[in-house]
């Protein structure tokens, strides 16, 4: 078992954003799950934890590798899918996993080749190892990055925004994949797809403006809002009175009309019906989102 420690860490760019602002967070082996609207500060966190940025103050350690002292031993036994894996170039599934296991250091070509079969295998890519990456498909793509992810059997496996832009049955595929990995090491998912988070997550935390704004299991945060969010469908004009006098946490279009879920303590009335809270209601009542929703 693993143990990832991140200890109050601070960050602000040169032009004065505070992307991480005190941020500690506790991990063991299995799927965590960082939650956050753009600009939370989520990448700049990976990027901190993948020892690719600095941070101004804190300290992060997994087991006994202290990361900004010892980056080099971090990076021994940390796979790491960027939000940009950059440009894949016209060369074979097989021929790209072979370069990049070389970059990490396994210069015996057997155990190398053995390695690159074993990969290509576990993402279901093993048919199609000879053919160009570049002409894979956005899923495709991403099982290579989890592939390259894998090399060396990595402790820390980070996945920056892994599904965007994947269809539904590309996403469940990885999703099937990430959770097969997920049983024996770390892995940090940070998204801002709230059903990544449901379907792969036993633990997570929300960001939002470089800080934590919750840390838990998705369960526990469900329960916290049991018997709170109300549920109405009203018509668009009347959206800006409902912001005003309700508490507002999501707005979605159904149908073509708004459905709007509010957090109150007390039976508001007016037509509004309790439903049971889903982990986007959790998101949206910890984020602050006062002025987008409507
Ligand atoms: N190198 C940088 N220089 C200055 N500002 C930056 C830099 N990188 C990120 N930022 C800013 O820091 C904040 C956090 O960005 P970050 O990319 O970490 O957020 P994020 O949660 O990953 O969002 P996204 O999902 O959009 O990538 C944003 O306001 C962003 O504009």
């Amino acid at each position: 078992m693993s143990h990832l420690s991140i200890n109050n860490l601070s960050k602000t760019y040169p032009n004065g954003v505070k992307a991480l602002d005190n941020v500690s967070i506790e991990l063991e082996n299995g799927m965590f799950g960082l939650l956050g609207p753009n600009g939370a500060g989520k990448s700049s966190l990976m990027r901190t934890i993948a020892t690719l940025q600095d941070a101004d103050t804190g300290s992060v350690t997994l087991d006994d590798i202290n990361i900004f002292t010892q980056p080099e031993e971090l990076r021994k036994v940390l796979g790491y899918l960027p939000q940009e894996f950059g440009v894949y170039p016209r060369i074979s599934a097989e021929q790209l996993l072979n370069h990049l296991a070389i970059l990490k250091g396994f210069t015996n070509g057997k155990e190398r080749k053995e390695m690159v079969k074993y990969l290509l295998d576990k993402v279901n890519l093993y048919d199609k190892r000879n053919k160009s990456v570049k002409g894979f498909s956005g899923g495709m793509k991403q099982r290579v990055g989890i592939a390259q992810a894998l090399i060396g059997n990595p402790k820390l496996i980070i996945v920056d925004e892994p599904t965007a832009g994947l269809d539904p049955s590309e996403r469940n595929r990885f999703y099937n994949l990430l959770a097969d990995v997920g049983k024996e090491v770390i892995v940090i998912l940070s998204t801002h797809i709230v059903d990544d988070v449901r379907e792969l997550c036993t633990k997570m935390a929300i960001m939002d403006q470089g800080q934590i704004v919750y840390q838990g299991a998705p369960q526990e945060s469900l329960d916290e809002l049991k018997g709170m969010v109300y549920q109405k469908i009203v018509s668009r004009d009347s959206l800006e009175e409902y912001a005003v006098n309700y508490s507002i946490i999501s707005n979605k279009m159904v149908g073509g009309q708004p459905v709007i879920h509010i957090l109150s303590e007390t039976d508001p009335g007016n037509g509004f019906e309790q439903v049971r809270p889903n982990l986007e209601d959790v998101f949206f009542s910890k984020i602050n989102t006062a002025n987008t929703l409507v």
